[in-house]
């Protein structure tokens, strides 16, 4: 018999002021749409033995006002879960938003230990299909006509059912075999609905929780808001699709899944059908005859190209996205979920993969602390810690680096001095890791190392090309961190010292007044010098860029550049010889 396990909290909670802030929330969420859901989602978590979250975050309160009980219902084998259990167990029953919650957590290596991810990665997305008839009627909407007025052949019982979507096989009127994705009818507004209760709730959290405060609930909703956003939205998908296909276009032993944007909207896309044997069946691959160490490394290749070069990756190449192909090709599924890296962040992982791979604990805990950006962090620990890491692989050879290892106790150990890292990092980390997991499944003699050791080369040469510098320099106004990137690592530390005021600069005043004249008069001799300097360089790497106004085949700005930098040049010396070539 379950018990009512809800208790007034409303009259203390009311009291503190923190207390007025969560009751008008609730009670702006009570009296509105969300009351259902309200309660399922709070039985969920009762269920599962957070009834104190619960009461927390003045849920319970909120839905007695309204009249409506939580009751906790006990799990007969509460006590034998641990608590990664009980979350993913409360996850799944929670639904969609949950479950993709839970994995966009198992993403986050940053903040959660390793058990806890281990858990998250056991969402499963799939749940029991809804009925053909069910999602006739908004199928037939968005093609304009019946079903046979798109497809020769439809089979109306899906391959796949996921929790936002559903996946059916069919063949257009052309011949082509086709997967049509349809979102399931009714999940916007559920989906929404759950989002502006986790909203409220991560809200609330941060300001009452101290201790959650370093997972950063807020950020977190917002991180899964985006992701929901462009998931539900099955254009965005054939997007990504097309972007990754034409960044891939060289590879020719990857497939990406051609778009049919005739009949696809936000709510279903069709796409060319992969036929083929999922990465995670290794038996059929065997029995295929697939030739595993050469589909090992050309997913890593195509991994690290994304990541590395291209800076846009498909985040989820978990081994039943990625499909072996007639020829020991892969085809790539599943764009919803999408990373981004910006140049300079792909400089700083190279720059870590580089470190790990020449086991330099100065150029590993470099990048560390700049991923720590403002955050406090204890420098000679963090420093002490890496070389105990880096020692502990001193003489391994390359071929046994296990990278994805490696870049898993870096995020244990940023973990551990609370850094949090961005999360289109987070997951790039994740990301590496997976490609070598697979990899290594795959072939156990798979060498990552190895396979990264082009993209490496290739970074650094690229890194350093007048094209670079000029592009960086470009950007570099608006993006202090390009700029830091390429800047050396000494002056990048004192920056951040500045940054986190931890350096104290001692001016001796009295002794700059007495030098009073000769300072200013230098000072503007050095000023002027600056001025030619930065005029000289700036107008060089003008010169090197593509694109403006020309004049006799060179650009009018670099030119312009260079006759501002003469005349500067000309005067300075003409000053300094005048005053009998400074004191
Ligand atoms: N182009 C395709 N060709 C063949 N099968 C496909 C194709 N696209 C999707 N599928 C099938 O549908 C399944 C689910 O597709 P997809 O992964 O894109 O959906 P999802 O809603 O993101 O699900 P999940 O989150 O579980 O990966 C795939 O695992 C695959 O079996």
């Amino acid at each position: 018999m379950p018990a009512i396990s809800a208790t007034p909290t409303a009259t203390s909670s009311t009291s503190s002021a923190w207390g007025t802030e969560r009751a008008v929330l609730w009670e702006t969420l009570g009296a509105a749409r969300d009351l259902g859901r309200l309660q399922e989602v709070a039985r969920v978590l009762m269920r599962y033995g957070f009834g104190d979250l619960v009461r927390r975050v003045g849920l319970s309160g909120a839905l007695e006002r309204a009249g409506r009980l939580v009751r906790s219902e006990h799990v007969a084998e509460l006590a034998t879960l641990t608590p990664p259990e009980r979350v993913r167990r409360a996850f799944e029953e929670m639904g969609p938003s949950f479950v993709k919650l839970g994995q966009l957590l198992a993403t986050r290596v940053d903040l959660f230990a390793p058990e806890w991810i281990a858990e998250f990665e056991k969402l499963q997305n799939q749940v029991p299909a809804v009925d053909f008839e069910a999602v006739r009627g908004q199928l037939e909407d968005d093609l304009g006509g019946p079903v046979d007025s798109a497809f020769a052949w439809f089979d109306e019982t899906p391959i796949a059912a996921a929790s936002i979507a559903q996946v059916y096989r069919a063949r257009l009127k052309d011949g082509s075999e086709v997967a049509v994705k349809v979102r399931r009818p009714g999940i916007r507004p559920l989906v929404e609905a759950d989002m502006r209760l986790l909203q409220r709730m991560a809200r609330i959290l941060e300001s009452e929780s101290p201790e959650l405060r370093r997972y950063q609930p807020q950020a977190l909703v917002r991180q899964l808001q985006a992701s929901l956003a462009r998931e539900l939205d099955l254009a965005a998908e054939c997007r990504h699709a097309e972007r990754i296909a034409a960044n891939l276009a060289e590879e020719a032993a990857l497939v990406v899944p051609r778009v049919y944007w005739d009949h696809t909207c936000e709510r279903m896309n069709v796409q060319q059908f992969i036929e083929g044997i999922p990465l995670g069946d290794q038996d059929g691959l065997r029995a295929a005859g697939a030739d595993l160490p050469s589909l090992a490394r050309l997913g890593a290749r195509v991994g690290m190209k994304m990541l590395f070069e291209d800076g846009f990756f498909h985040a989820d190449p978990h081994p039943g996205n990625v499909i072996r192909l007639e020829g020991d090709r892969l085809a790539l599924l599943d764009f919803g979920m999408v990373g981004r890296l910006s140049e300079a962040r792909r400089h700083q992982v190279l720059d870590l993969f580089d470190g790990l791979v020449r086991r330099d604990a100065g150029q590993v805990a470099e990048v560390m602390l700049d991923w720590a950006g403002d955050e406090r962090v204890d420098e000679t620990a963090l420093q002490a810690e890496v070389d105990a890491f880096i020692d502990h692989y001193h003489g391994v050879p390359l071929g046994d680096l296990r990278l994805g290892n490696m870049l898993t106790e870096i995020a244990a150990m940023l973990r551990e001095h609370a850094v949090v890292l961005p999360a289109d990092l987070a997951m790039m980390v994740k990301v590496l890791v997976t490609l070598e997991g697979v990899g290594r499944r795959l072939d156990p003699g798979f060498d990552m190392a190895s396979e990264a050791a082009p993209f490496l080369r290739r970074a650094m040469l690229s890194r350093y090309s007048p094209r670079a510098i000029a592009r960086r320099g470009r950007r570099a106004a608006g993006d202090t961190l390009e700029l830091l990137s390429s800047l050396p690592g000494q002056l990048r530390h004192t920056l951040r010292a500045l940054r986190q005021g931890r350096m104290n600069v001692n001016l001796d005043v009295e002794r700059l007044k007495a030098f009073g004249d000769q300072v200013a008069h230098s000072a503007n001799r050095l000023t002027v010098g600056i001025v030619v300097a930065a005029l000289i360089i700036g107008s060089s790497i003008v010169m090197t860029v593509e694109g403006g106004p020309t004049l006799l085949g060179l650009p009018v700005f670099g030119l312009l550049g260079f006759v501002g930098a003469a005349i500067g040049g000309v005067w300075l010396v003409w000053t300094i010889w005048r005053s009998g070539g400074g004191r």
